[in-house]
C-alpha cells in the first residue's frame, strides 16, 4: 500500500465515525446556504469602511460560536435515503460546504453516467459576465469522477483535458453531463460537457481516472 493510499484509508475510517445525523445535516445545509448568501453579499456590498468593520466583528463572533464545537475533519460522506453516497463537504456537490454552488448530481439510468442542472452566480465570475474557467474545470472533474464511480470503476484523476468552446454564462441554467467511454484495467476514461441554455456545449472535457494500486 502506498503512503498516499494509507493516509486516505486512515482519514476515511476516522471521518466516517463522525457522520452527522439527518437533523444535523438539515440544519448545517441551511447554515451553508445562509453563508453562500453572505459570500454573495460580501462580493457585492458597497458599505462604508466602518460598517464593513462592524459586520466583520459580528461575523468573527459567529465563527467563534461554530468553532466552539469543531470536528477534527469535515464530514467526508454519508449514505442518503436512497443508499447513495452523499459528499456532504465536497467543494462542488457538498450541501454543507458554503464554497460549493452546490452542484447536485443525479445518476442517469441504464449506464448513462451522471448529470446536473445548476446556476452559477457571479461569485464564480472570471471574465466579466462569464464563469471562471477553473470553476468549470472543478465542476467537470467532479462529474467525471462521479461518472467513473457510478460505473463501479472509481479512481483518482490522472489526466484532465479541457476544451473551452465558448464562454460559460453565469446567472442562467446550465447542464453538465459525464459518461464513461472506456475501461482498461485500472484506467477509466470519461467524457463530459457543460451546456448553456441554448443547448450548445461551452466546455468539453475528457479525463482518465486511475484506481490506485491495491
Ligand atoms: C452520485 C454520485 C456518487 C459520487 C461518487 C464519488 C465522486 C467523486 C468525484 C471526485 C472527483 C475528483 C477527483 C480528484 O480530485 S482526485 C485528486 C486529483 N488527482 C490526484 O491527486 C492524483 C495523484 N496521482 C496519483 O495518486 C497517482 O499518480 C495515480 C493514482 C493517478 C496513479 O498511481 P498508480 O501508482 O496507481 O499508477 P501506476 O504508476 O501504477 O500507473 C497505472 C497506469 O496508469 C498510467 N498513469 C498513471 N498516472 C498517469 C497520468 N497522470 N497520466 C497518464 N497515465 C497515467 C500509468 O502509465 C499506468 O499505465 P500502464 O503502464 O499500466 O498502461
Amino acid at each position: 500500500m502506498s503512503g498516499a493510499e494509507a493516509v486516505m484509508r486512515r482519514d476515511f475510517a476516522a471521518r466516517e465515525r463522525h457522520a452527522p445525523d439527518e437533523a444535523q445535516v438539515a440544519a448545517l445545509t441551511g447554515l451553508a446556504a445562509r453563508v453562500r448568501e453572505l459570500t454573495e453579499a460580501v462580493v457585492h456590498t458597497d458599505v462604508d469602511p466602518a460598517e464593513a468593520d462592524a459586520v466583520a466583528a459580528e461575523i468573527a463572533a459567529l465563527t467563534a460560536r461554530l468553532t466552539a464545537a469543531r470536528r477534527e475533519h469535515p464530514p467526508v460522506a454519508a449514505l442518503g435515503a436512497d443508499g447513495r453516497l452523499r459528499h456532504l463537504a465536497n467543494p462542488v456537490s457538498g450541501e454543507l460546504n458554503p464554497i460549493a454552488p452546490p452542484v447536485l448530481l443525479e445518476i442517469v439510468p441504464d449506464g448513462g453516467g451522471v448529470r446536473a442542472e445548476f446556476t452559477l452566480s457571479d461569485v464564480y465570475e472570471g471574465p466579466p459576465s462569464f464563469v471562471h474557467g477553473g470553476v468549470s474545470a472543478l465542476i467537470l472533474d467532479q462529474l467525471l469522477g462521479a461518472a467513473a464511480a457510478v460505473n463501479g470503476t472509481p479512481g483518482m484523476t490522472a489526466t484532465l483535458e479541457l476544451r473551452y468552446r465558448r464562454p460559460t454564462p453565469h446567472g442562467v441554467p446550465l447542464t453538465a453531463e459525464a459518461k464513461v467511454s472506456r475501461v482498461d484495467g485500472r484506467k477509466t476514461y470519461v467524457d463530459a460537457a457543460i451546456t448553456g441554455p441554448d443547448g450548445k456545449a461551452t466546455v468539453q472535457a475528457t479525463a482518465m481516472f486511475v484506481m490506485p494500486q491495491g
